[in-house]
């Protein structure tokens, strides 16, 4: 399933005039405030209608400019999470979960229990919305979408309003729908971390144009998309899996560059996981440190250096067949004679992990 779009559109003061493909998996569009995100997704969703251009969901077109063809919002089949989950305050949680099918006309419950223990709403069924924490009602609402059967869901910052508990408490079922149901996801997200656990590509948005477009693990390292992406969050995802667990509580997961060994990580060996590395906590050596306490440490090249604002520096670092990046200062670059091609060593103070799909274009 792929979603195409090439749209214009103005909105006072700005233009957007941008297009991307989406394939399967989860594509997040990503950009700073009032880089045209939600204006994208409410185009596809059929609630802004562009100026120009053409809108098409596996070659069935949404909206053609040129021929003045629109599909009405209800016929698009698409399910639509907001940034608050929009549940009627008077109905309780199962009969806001039929809400979606009644309204798209689909008769009984559907995929109803699937659905329920998919997204763990078990014990809410009987609730009302009022009841319900942030984090619930929002698992409820994209419940909602899913039982509406659509082809497409749609998510435009599903979780900007949750507090990080509660985001940490929705991730995983994110996680899971990306896994499980094969459903294309269209998610908006100005929150990188969001982004390096569940998108599978990427489309960087600036200014109502297209930045750039790609596969979510090459463009997390790229580092001409520094500026964009903050040079505290900027960093890469690289896939693992987990190689056996060590006597001493560390895990050992392999990477295509070799080993890391991270504090104890609650999975069976063989699970495939997503890595991610910050460039801040990545250094560079150019012989391998010994007396050094950071176990992490791979063999690397150095494949592009890009001069940042002030006397900081990003290196784009190749480890086995991924990528990474590293902040480290001009004159530590000077010092050690950076230049593209290098051979060096990553030394890796701290990786994060997260749980990788398979089958959706992630390499292990
Ligand atoms: N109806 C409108 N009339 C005029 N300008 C608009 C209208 N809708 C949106 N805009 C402007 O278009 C730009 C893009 O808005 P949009 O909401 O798509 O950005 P965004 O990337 O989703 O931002 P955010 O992350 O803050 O939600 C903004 O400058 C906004 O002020």
């Amino acid at each position: 399933m792929t979603l195409s779009v090439a749209i214009r559109k103005r909105l006072g003061d700005f233009a957007l005039d941008m297009g991307f493909e989406a394939p399967g998996g989860v594509t997040v569009l990503f950009g700073r405030s009032g880089s045209g995100k939600t204006s994208v997704v409410n185009a596809v969703a059929g609630l802004m209608r562009p100026d120009a251009g053409r809108i098409a969901l596996d070659g069935e077109v949404l909206f053609d400019g040129a021929a003045g063809r629109s599909v009405p919002v209800h016929r698009r089949r698409l399910g639509y999470v907001f940034q608050d989950s929009r549940l009627f305050p008077h109905l309780d949680i199962r009969q806001n979960l039929l809400y979606g099918r009644r309204a798209r006309g689909l008769a009984g419950p559907g995929e109803m229990d699937r659905i329920v223990a998919l997204l763990g709403l078990e014990g809410l069924l009987g609730r009302r919305p009022g009841a319900l924490s942030g984090g619930e009602a929002q698992r409820v609402a994209i419940g909602r979408a899913l039982l509406s059967e659509p082809r497409m869901l749609l998510m435009d910052e599903p979780l900007a309003s949750l507090d990080a508990p509660r985001k940490a408490e929705i991730l995983p079922y994110l996680e899971k729908l990306r896994a499980g149901t094969g459903l294309p996801i269209l998610y908006v997200s100005h929150n990188l971390s969001e982004v390096a656990r569940l998108a599978t590509h990427l489309v960087v948005l600036d200014r109502g144009r297209v930045m750039k477009a790609g596969p979510a693990e090459a463009l997390l390292s790229d580092p001409d998309l520094v500026p964009v992406m903050g040079l505290r969050e900027a960093g890469a995802v690289l896939p693992a899996r987990v190689a056996g667990h060590g006597a001493d509580g560390l895990t050992e997961l392999a990477v295509s560059g070799g080993t890391l060994w991270l504090p104890r990580i609650a999975a069976e060996p063989g699970t495939r996981l997503r890595v991610r590395i910050l460039a801040q906590d990545v250094m560079i050596a150019t012989e391998r440190p010994t007396q050094i306490s950071a176990l992490n440490i791979l063999p690397a090249t150095v494949t592009a250096l890009r001069p940042g604002e002030g006397p900081g520096m990003i290196a784009q670092l190749s480890i086995g067949q991924d990528t990474i990046l590293a902040r480290v200062t001009r004159r530590s670059a000077d010092r050690l004679g950076l230049i593209e091609g290098r051979a060096c060593f990553a030394v890796m103070k701290s990786v994060a992990v997260a749980p990788a799909d398979v089958g959706q274009g992630l390499r292990v």
